[in-house]
């Protein structure tokens, strides 16, 4: 079983003023903690969804670019998704993290990809504090359909991917800080 590790980063980043993916913490930038947390659990291929205008920022080698189409910059998580797995067609599953949760573990990603196990599954979406965390998550090859049945109708809500496939929502009490994505300048100065 092969899983592909996606870190989604593009997006606007219009809550924080600037691209927050680049944000540092611990000598790394964001987006280099959801990719080193793919990564120290040996997933392959490595994939940043990112758009141009960002592209030229990425420092990293040690991993693959796919950009979203000009036309469809900005289009949210659920197109990105599918553009990475219209790009990538050998992974059976895609565990996608976002650029903006720097207190990721390698240890989240390993115990996440356990449930991976359960027959049928179609996504593994863990829910914390009682909500869906679809950023920290693994989707399988076969929703690639419904994901693009809903792009294509316009849909941006990730969510209404949830009504249409089996979903397993694991929860994770130990370490509730994985979960804590930056938004605001704010939210970044009341974590450190
Ligand atoms: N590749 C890609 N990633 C996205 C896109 N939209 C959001 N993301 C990523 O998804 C995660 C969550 O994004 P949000 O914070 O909800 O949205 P955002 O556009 O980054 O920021 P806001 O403008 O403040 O809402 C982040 O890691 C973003 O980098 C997109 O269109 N393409």
């Amino acid at each position: 079983m092969m899983i592909a590790g996606v870190i989604l980063a593009g997006g606007k980043s219009s809550r924080y003023g600037k691209p927050k993916m680049f944000e540092s913490y611990k000598g790394k930038h964001f987006y280099e903690h959801s990719l080193d947390a793919l990564k120290a659990n040996h997933l392959s291929p490595l994939i940043i969804a990112t758009n141009h205008d960002l592209l030229p920022m990425f420092q990293r080698k040690d991993v693959q670019y796919v950009c979203e189409n000009d036309r469809h910059t900005y289009q949210g998580p659920l197109y990105a998704i599918t553009n990475v797995m219209l790009h990538e067609q050998t992974a059976d599953w895609f565990a996608v993290l976002s650029s903006d949760a720097p207190f990721i573990t390698p240890e989240f990603v390993r115990e996440l990809i356990t449930f991976t196990a359960h027959n049928g599954v179609d996504a593994i979406v863990p829910i914390q504090d009682g909500r869906r965390q679809p950023l920290f998550a693994l989707y399988h090859r076969r929703t690639l359909k419904v994901m693009q049945q809903l792009v294509e109708n316009g849909e941006r809500k990730i969510g209404l991917l949830f009504d249409r496939i089996n979903v397993l929502n694991p929860t994770f009490s130990k370490d509730d800080k994985v979960f804590i994505n930056i938004n605001t300048r704010q939210d970044w100065l009341r974590q450190q």
